[in-house]
């Protein structure tokens, strides 16, 4: 039997956006063993796509998604299945992941894709979830969930979940990926990490007060593809880590300076130029429909 076609009759498509983690301490343990951190998310405006199609038959049928990941696993998919359950729907839904985020690199990429589906669906399904009902369900699936759910760049403590929006300025940077794949789970197990970083506030973080990865000295140690990233990218600027790992990012004063730098960039790495902004993309299309919406009333 052949696919679908991705667009055509009852397909939609979605964003589901990267984002950086500009600093990120851990500050703190839970009971049960979750780290505690602080950190700020910058959501930007490059990410996969995810094309969705409602289906009568209540299947959720995966048509393409990322590599080495089957479909029982997919975040997508099982956002799709957290769901229907919450919404008690009979509704089914087609879905193709588009990827582009690589795996493993601490952009957020699955997470991403569970939120875009979660936003989505529920209003394919009719669900009528409200977005803290959506971050909360998504929460379930990953910690970083609700932050794409709520669609702002935010300040996050707790393990993610409670969110500050910022209205941070939009900026350009430099994403270098690598080549290497962090699993996420066996860093936060690490003996070595820094665990009892002092709690830090907003206004400190705005007003330029130092601020860290707490990843960073453990992946440069563990990973010498992530060492050479950093060599590389700080004559240009201050480098930091994403979540953790493996992508190293500097910020940049145009996109034409960073598609310049990543031109020079070391052989068997990757790279992307994309723009910070306060406010996720998949957010700014919804709000481009109900403005439509309304305006055809
Ligand atoms: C580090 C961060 C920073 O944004 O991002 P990534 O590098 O993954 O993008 C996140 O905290 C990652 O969130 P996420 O990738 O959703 O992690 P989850 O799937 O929820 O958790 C994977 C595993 O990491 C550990 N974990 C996760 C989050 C946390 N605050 N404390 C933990 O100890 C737990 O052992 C958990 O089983
Ligand atoms: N839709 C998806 N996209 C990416 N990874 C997924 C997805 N669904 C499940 N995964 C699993 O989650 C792991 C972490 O993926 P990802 O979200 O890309 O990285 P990170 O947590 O570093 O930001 C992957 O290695 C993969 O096994």
């Amino acid at each position: 039997m052949t696919a679908p076609a991705p667009a055509g009759p009852g397909w939609s498509s979605w964003p589901a956006p990267a984002k950086l983690n500009l600093f990120l301490h851990i500050v703190g343990r839970r009971a049960d063993g979750y780290h505690q951190l602080q950190t700020v998310f910058h959501l930007l405006d490059w990410g996969d796509r995810i094309r969705l199609r409602p289906r009568a038959d209540g299947r959720i049928v995966r048509h393409d998604g990322p590599a080495g990941v089957p479909p029982e696993d997919d975040l997508a998919v099982r956002a799709a299945a957290a769901l229907q359950a919450a919404c008690g729907t009979g509704a089914g839904a087609d879905i193709l992941v588009e990827k582009h985020i690589p795996l493993g690199a601490g952009l957020g990429g699955g997470s991403s894709d569970a939120a875009t589906v979660l936003v989505a669906l529920n209003r394919l399904w009719g669900c009528g979830l409200a977005m803290d009902d959506l971050a909360e369900l998504g929460l379930r699936l990953g910690a970083d969930v609700p932050v794409f759910v709520q669609g702002r760049s935010a300040f996050a403590e707790g393990i993610g979940e409670r969110l500050t929006p910022l209205a941070l300025a939009p900026q350009w940077y430099l994403v270098v990926h690598p080549g290497v794949h962090v699993p996420t789970a066996d860093l936060f197990r690490a003996p070595e990490l820094t665990r009892d970083t002092p709690a830090t506030t907003i206004s400190r973080f705005l007003s330029g007060e130092t601020a860290f990865n707490a990843f960073e000295p453990l992946v440069r140690r563990r990973y010498p593809a992530v060492a050479r990233a950093f060599e590389w990218l700080e004559p240009h600027g201050v480098a930091r880590l994403s979540g953790s790992g493996s992508a190293v990012f500097v910020p940049v004063a145009s996109a034409e300076d960073g598609y310049r730098l990543a031109g020079d960039r070391p052989a068997g790495m990757t790279a992307f130029v994309a723009q910070g902004l306060d406010r996720s993309p998949l957010h700014a299309m919804l709000e481009r429909r109900e403005g439509e919406d309304n305006s055809d009333s």
